[in-house]
């Protein structure tokens, strides 16, 4: 193409994205794990493996499981805990997950992250203690996620501590939902 293109004002470069094997190019919080099962369909439905000791995904046993639900247009969030890791299966609805290191000796200290999951890219993402994180649904059905945390509900004072979505100490805007 030629040189001479006459570019309308604000036009620019669009930067590298992913590598040709799809990975993303995006810098990940220091100690955040993804894996990514494939779900298996047939004419009668579909199966999709939420966890298996077999993927080597990590060494923590399976001690507690959940599911939780975010409606559309709502965010749950800021949260963040001090021994538990998450590992969140998001399995259906669009939901963005945007983390935020908050561990002053960590390499990411102060990243913002974000990544949308669904139906048609379901993962599993361990999100380390010290790490915000706030899940927001963008779709226009209930997301719908499974947590398998590290340690039990711990009842009578949980370990959660939590922060107001819009706090001005992360940088980081939910532009069309609202929650906590
Ligand atoms: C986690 C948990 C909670 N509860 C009770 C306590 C509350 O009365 C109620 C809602 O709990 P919470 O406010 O913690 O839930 P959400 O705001 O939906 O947040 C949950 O989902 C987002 C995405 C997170 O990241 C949180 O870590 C996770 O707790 O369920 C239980 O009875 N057992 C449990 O294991």
């Amino acid at each position: 193409m030629s040189d001479e293109l006459t570019l309308p004002q604000g036009s620019s470069q669009q930067a590298q994205t992913v590598e040709k094997t799809g990975q993303s190019v995006a810098k990940v919080i220091d100690g955040v794990r993804e894996f990514s099962p494939p779900t298996h369909e047939d004419e009668r439905g579909s199966l999709c493996e939420l966890y298996s000791d077999s993927w080597g995904f990590d060494d923590i046993p399976m001690v507690h499981a959940y599911a939780v639900t975010v409606r559309p247009n709502q965010v749950k969030g800021w949260a963040c805990h001090q021994t538990q890791v998450d590992r969140y299966f998001f399995f259906s609805g669009a939901v963005k997950l945007v983390l935020y290191d908050a561990r002053p000796e960590s390499p990411t200290y102060k990243l913002v992250t974000e990544k949308t999951y669904s139906d048609i890219n379901r993962a599993l993402v361990s999100v380390p203690p010290g790490v915000f994180h706030a899940v927001e649904c963008v779709g226009p059905q209930e997301g719908l996620l499974f947590n398998i945390p590290s340690h039990t509900y711990n009842y009578e004072k949980p370990d959660k501590i939590i922060c107001p979505i819009d706090t001005p100490d992360i940088p980081y805007t939910f532009k069309n939902s609202t929650g906590h």
